[in-house]
């Protein structure tokens, strides 16, 4: 079965139409071609859940679906299945009383966007897109903010798994709003569909910042918004970090500019009324490791003698939110 049969179907029926023009082929081709020769063991987990009714459902700081007569029998086996999707990095996502305590407090990030967003953080009506969205964790949240739809792309596998596995707990309403393609950035056409865009954490993966800034710019109606989240440095608009080989033990990190760089881009680019909303070094409560993660995390990415330094003696990471219209 096309695991993307009823996304496609939505794509069909929202104004994203035109987008059919390429989506399906991609993922058929996906599917041949790209596939993670564990994506057969993940889906199979995903597969295995039990079917819970959602009583409860809160997609608030904790992720949170219940049902208050969830055996101990039922939530061993979420718990044992849920443990084969490991590394957890993003959340955290409570489900039928088995609590994911990801590697970040990615409720930490959301709590920096969403009162800057305009209309107040609502975004009632809105076809929504989350470039590079992990798990999917910020979905949800959006959905909470009252997206019409939430559209989500990466090209993490096993993060499509983990999306698929909260997704399979959600309420059908719910998860008829919620959709997971296995993209990249660079595999979208220019569509100039969504109302809100939001690319967190990906920017210094990017070989060619002014490229990707273009390709956001690209999928926003006139009007819109893009929320861009990634790591700075401190500097004037001439400064730009391009590390070695690694930057905090991460071995595919390009260009971390400074505010001010970063600003000047995306003017260069057409992005109109950008500004910076946050800015915040991050702590080691919002990126730890945990039993849902049990690889390194900040704290051994950063000097033990100096925090304020990464291991590689660059600025620890900082990172910052901007806002702008395309
Ligand atoms: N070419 C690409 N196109 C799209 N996504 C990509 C690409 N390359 C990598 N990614 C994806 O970008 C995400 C970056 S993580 C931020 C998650 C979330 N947004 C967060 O803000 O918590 C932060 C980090 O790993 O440093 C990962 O899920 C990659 O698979």
């Amino acid at each position: 079965m096309n695991l993307f049969a009823q996304d496609l179907i939505a794509v069909a029926h929202s104004p994203l139409q035109h987008w059919l023009t390429t989506l399906p082929a991609q993922l058929e081709n996906w599917q041949k071609e790209q596939q993670h020769g564990e994506l057969p063991k993940w889906l199979r987990c995903v597969a295995q859940l039990p079917h819970i009714e959602p009583q409860h459902v809160s997609l608030a700081d904790t992720v949170t679906i219940n049902n208050d007569s969830v055996s101990d029998g039922e939530q061993n086996r979420i718990r044992g299945l849920m443990m084969q999707l490991t590394p957890w990095r993003k959340g955290p996502f409570d489900l039928h009383g088995v609590h994911i305590d990801t590697e970040w407090r990615s409720d930490f990030k959301w709590q920096r966007v969403l009162p800057h967003l305009s209309n107040n953080g609502d975004l009632s009506g809105r076809q929504v897109l989350d470039i590079g969205c992990g798990s999917g964790y910020h979905l949800w949240r959006m959905l909470e903010a009252g997206a019409d739809q939430v559209w989500g792309i990466d090209p993490g596998q096993l993060f499509m798994a983990q999306f698929m596995a909260i997704r399979h707990f959600m309420p059908a309403e719910l998860a008829a709003r919620a959709h997971w393609f296995p993209l990249g950035v660079e595999d979208l056409p220019e569509l100039r569909a969504f109302d809100t865009v939001f690319s967190m954490g990906v920017l210094y993966h990017r070989r060619s910042p002014i490229d990707f800034l273009t390709q956001l710019r690209a999928q926003l109606k006139p009007g819109g918004e893009l929320v861009l989240e990634t790591l700075v440095v401190e500097g004037d608009e001439h400064t730009v970090l391009v590390p070695g080989e690694t930057y905090a033990k991460m071995r595919n990190v390009w260009f971390i500019p400074s505010t001010k760089a970063l600003l000047h881009w995306m003017s260069r680019v057409g992005f109109k009324n950008a500004r910076v909303v946050d800015e915040s070094v991050t702590t080691l409560e919002e990126q730890r490791a945990t039993e849902w993660m049990q690889g390194q995390s900040l704290a051994d990415f950063l000097d033990p003698n100096d925090r304020s330094r990464t291991i590689e003696g660059f600025p620890a990471p900082r990172r910052a939110v901007i806002i702008a219209n395309p």
